[in-house]
């Protein structure tokens, strides 16, 4: 079974997705950290060097050309799903988990984790969370295509693969 995990900056994919993997024995593949050990930089160095789309056209890249392992979860960047045709082919290709979390909960959480995230380094107290307001209801069509839709907050490891029927 591979698991995908999808969501908002800040969701906790990456998060929970480790804690998921480790509770169900199966491996876990960070997307991000993925890209970044295969063009030997930073997301935020990438971003710099060569721009959004082509960091876009490298993640679609990554994620449908690596042979994922059998048992595994994927923890996807939060642009992932909502370009090229990744919504599609994750589903397609295994069972796809949105992170659901409202705009006001996701700045908070990354008010302090801003510096490794390209997007939203740069902003400044209220304009994050208008920011993020503005891009999820951008994206948010692309995440409800996923097969569950999960709420984010205070979600365990244990309820995740229980609402997955995986636990
Ligand atoms: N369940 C949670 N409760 C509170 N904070 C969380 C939770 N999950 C993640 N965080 C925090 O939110 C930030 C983003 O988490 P991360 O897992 O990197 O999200 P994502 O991979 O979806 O962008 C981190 O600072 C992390 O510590
Ligand atoms: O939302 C996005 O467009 C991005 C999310 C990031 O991943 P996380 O969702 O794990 O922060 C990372 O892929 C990149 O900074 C772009
Ligand atoms: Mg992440």
């Amino acid at each position: 079974m591979k698991v995908f995990l999808v969501g908002f900056m800040g969701s906790g994919k990456t998060t929970i997705g480790k804690k998921l993997a480790n509770y169900l024995k199966y491996d876990f593949i960070d997307l991000d950290k993925l890209i970044e050990s295969k063009v030997g930089m930073s997301i935020v160095e990438y971003f710099e060097l060569h721009g959004e789309n082509a960091f876009r056209d490298l993640e679609k890249d990554v994620l449908q050309k690596t042979e994922f392992p059998e048992n595994v979860i994927i923890a996807t960047g939060g642009g992932a799903p909502c370009f090229a045709d990744n919504m599609s082919w994750m589903n397609e290709n295994g069972l796809v988990a949105y992170l659901s979390l409202s705009p006001k909960a996701l700045a908070n959480r990354l008010e302090n984790s801003k510096t490794d995230r390209p997007l939203i380094r740069h902003l400044k107290g209220d304009e994050l969370e208008g920011f993020i307001s503005t891009k999820l209801a951008e994206r948010e069509p692309f995440y409800n295509q996923s097969k569950f839709v999960v709420s984010a907050s205070d979600l365990t490891a244990e309820r995740l693969a229980f609402y997955l029927n995986l636990g």
